[in-house]
């Protein structure tokens, strides 16, 4: 199991990067996490959604995804509600409070798949969540050292140096653990490392001294190593744009709340020539040349908020300038003149933007698929994960055209699948015929594709791994598990007070 000792420690990437060290030597490998909190979520071949990030360490294995690799994913639509998808499939809503009733059968169904996965691949790499020191929550955890002690997981504890403060952090984690719990800690790997090892050094040696584990590696700062991200919008390792052949296309993303799929942008940031700026910002907006409505898991919500921030009136402006707009699922229903909605928001009818001939019903039961199609003769792959169902408004019309199960009239284009930037040939086309409607004179260039560079970030990573971690440490403890005897870093009243708090 990797934990670590924050949230954004690098727990996704180093799992990913574990899965392809191993596939690259043949071993069988699977990734797991037990509960993802994400928006950033994917279809697989057999119709389950899965987290992104656990979809794209399959991808890393070389293994096809599936929903055992991550039994429970939560979608936050609130700050205190959820959706929650179980193996891959609409379960339930559930509020903060409802934990204690929720777990037992979200955790039995995680235990499960792990079991599954563990009897059909050779290896498992299990992702923690957060933090497993937040013993708050450690009666009712099955994520984290729940899923450990319940799976005798042998746990590797990594690190973000590069905010500081990690050995202080690493000791820490582990301090706050009881005695059982840290029987399975059998080490550290510091993440993120732009330093000078030397200086280093010292510290490693006294974590050790004072934890009695080893520091199993000091991993690199990898600029251009980011997963498909847990977080809304973390799509900045994409960023710093590579120039174009032509002039810049800029970009503007709608930051909604609520952000859903927001791994569509990381094609267009990563696109040369092309610059994306993620903002709330109307006057942003206003003067992007293509401005794209993201997916959104409340689009009801978000479209309050967004005519809150008087972002409608940029949009409006645009369509009547003919300047690029694109609403992608959530941001595409927004675009439609109704959306009628008992189902997400519960707030029945309510206008939309009305830039697109279209009314949009929200549907109790969700749309999970993996369309294929084409734009013009380019072939387009995508997915959808989507309530609502967007229907034309009226008889058939002359002025709009097909675009992806979706629509376009003039500048303004909408489509309900997500993914679809990821189609090389259909994204370079289809940014130059925006970049001409916004009169910029953007060209494609002779890049890789988008998958190629994915492809070469698993290997960085899976690189990294061999070149700076005790690769022969960490088979044995995938071989062994947790080595016995592992002293216990005792804070005594701690583990007390621990076991007294009420069920999380
Ligand atoms: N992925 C999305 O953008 C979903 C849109 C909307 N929340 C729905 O469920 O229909």
């Amino acid at each position: 199991m990797v934990a670590g000792t924050t949230s954004d420690a690098g727990k996704s990437t180093v799992t990913a990067g574990l899965c392809r060290w191993l596939a690259r030597q043949g071993v069988r490998v699977a990734p797991f996490k037990s509960q993802n909190m994400s928006n950033n979520s994917m279809v697989c071949a057999d119709g389950a959604e899965i987290g992104r990030a656990q979809w794209l360490q399959a991808v890393a294995a070389g293994a096809e995804p599936e929903s055992a690799m991550n039994p429970v994913l939560l979608k936050p639509g609130g700050d205190r509600r959820s959706h929650v998808v179980l193996r891959g499939k609409p379960w339930g809503e559930l509020l903060a409070g409802d934990w204690a009733t929720g777990r037992a059968a979200l955790a039995e169904a995680a235990y499960s798949a792990l079991a599954e996965l563990r009897d059909r691949f050779d290896v498992v790499i299990c992702e923690g969540a957060g933090s497993p020191a937040e013993i708050n929550l450690r009666s009712g955890d099955y994520v984290n050292m729940g899923l450990a002690r319940h799976a005798d997981l042998p746990v590797l504890v990594i690190g973000d140096i590069d905010r500081g403060g990690v050995l202080a952090a690493m000791s820490g984690t582990l301090a706050l653990l009881e005695p059982a719990d840290q029987a399975l800690v059998s080490g550290f790997l510091v993440n993120k490392f732009r330093g000078d090892p030397e200086l280093l050094r010292p510290g490693l040696d006294s974590l050790e001294q004072v934890t009695g584990r080893p520091v199993l590696g000091v991993l690199p700062w990898l600029a251009e190593a980011w997963l498909d991200s847990e977080d809304a919008l973390a799509m900045a390792g994409w960023r710093g744009h590579q120039p174009g052949s032509g002039a810049t296309l800029r970009v503007a993303a709608v930051r909604f709340p609520r952000v859903s799929n927001a791994t569509d942008l990381d094609p267009l940031a990563a696109e040369p020539g092309v610059s994306v700026e993620v903002t709330a910002d109307p006057d942003v907006v206003a003067a992007a040349d293509l401005a794209v409505l993201p997916g959104t898991r409340s689009t009801v919500d978000d479209l309050a908020w967004l005519r809150e921030r008087g972002i409608e009136r940029a949009l409006r402006a645009r369509a009547a300038d003919g300047k690029p707009v694109l609403g992608i699922c959530g941001g595409y229903q927004m675009l439609a003149e109704t959306i009628d909605d008992p189902v997400e928001s519960g707030a029945g009818s309510v206008p939309g933007l009305g830039l697109l001939p279209l009314v949009v019903r929200f549907e109790e039961d969700k749309s999970l698929g993996r369309p294929s199609g084409a734009w013009r003769e380019h072939p387009v792959r995508g997915y959808e994960i989507h309530h609502g169902v967007v229907h034309p408004s009226g008889a058939a019309r002359d002025d709009v055209e097909p675009f992806l199960d979706g629509i376009r009239r003039s500048a303004v284009w909408g489509t309900i699948w997500h993914g679809v930037f990821e189609n090389d040939d259909f994204r370079r086309a289809w940014l130059s015929e925006v970049a001409g409607q916004a009169g910029v004179d953007w060209r494609p260039s002779a890049t890789p594709g988008f998958g190629a560079r994915r492809e070469a970030m698993l290997d960085r990573i899976a690189d990294a791994i061999d070149e700076h971690a005790d690769t022969a440490a960490l088979l044995e403890l995938i071989e062994s598990g947790a080595p016995a005897g592992l002293p216990w870093v005792r804070l005594e009243r701690v583990y007390r007070e621990q076991r007294q708090a009420p069920a999380g």
